[in-house]
């Protein structure tokens, strides 16, 4: 199967445009007030709009209640939900089943133990997604620009699809690849001048990258 390569943390049509000129297949939009690259409903409507099933349109939400999903629901329709918060199994469940849409669960990785969350969450997820585990005091549980360590993934036995995060660049992404193994890659900081600026020159440069390897 081909490399899937998402760009997270869009905030504006031109670096929309940018990602999808480039040939990102998923384009990622973060709905958490927290986050430099938190969206506006208003503006998810917008640049939902501006896909046109050109990629696949990722909602990041973290421990989000229903009423927010359904309000992202309305704006966006994504077609994935990516779950970056401390959701259980029983909340993936009953997203799947209320929303109708894939999710792919981020599991934060700083050492082998996170790893055990990995069989409870592989029998509902659509998708997993390995990212660095942020610091206890973090304003966000993502988007930091920090690796993890991929040898931590070595023997990882793993039937579901999974993309790798955190810290990732135009420089880095090809070793990642290669120690890991993964289907895909994700990014946001690596591929911005400043937290929550996306460079369109940065955007091309990690697509090229990862298409390359
Ligand atoms: O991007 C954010 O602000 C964010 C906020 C809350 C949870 C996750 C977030 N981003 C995701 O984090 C990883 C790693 O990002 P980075 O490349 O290290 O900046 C990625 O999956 C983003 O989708």
């Amino acid at each position: 199967m081909s490399l899937l390569v998402k760009i997270c943390g869009l905030s504006t049509r031109e670096t929309l445009q940018t990602a999808l000129d480039a040939g990102a297949d998923m384009v990622g939009f973060v709905f958490f007030p927290p986050s430099p690259r938190h969206l506006a409903l208003e503006m998810g409507r917008d640049l939902g709009r501006q896909v046109k099933r050109r990629a696949l349109k990722v909602a990041l939400t973290v421990d989000a209640d229903d009423a927010t999903l359904d309000n992202i629901m309305d704006a966006l329709s994504p077609d994935i939900f990516q779950l970056h918060g401390k959701e259980s199994v029983a909340r993936l469940r009953d997203i799947k089943g209320r929303f109708g849409r894939p999710v792919m669960k981020a599991v934060p990785v700083e050492t082998a133990a996170d790893l055990a969350a990995l069989p409870g969450y592989a029998s509902v997820a659509d998708r997993i997604l390995f990212d660095a585990r942020a610091p206890k005091d973090a304003t966000r549980p993502g988007g930091l620009g920090a690796p993890f360590d991929w040898h931590l993934l070595d023997n990882l036995e793993l039937r579901l699809p999974y993309m790798v995060s955190g810290g990732l660049h135009a420089q880095n992404v090809a070793e990642a690849l290669r120690i890991t193994r993964a289907g895909g890659v994700d990014v946001s900081s690596g591929v911005e001048s400043a937290p929550g600026v996306k460079d369109p020159e940065l955007i091309e440069a990690f697509i090229r990258a990862a298409r390359a390897t």
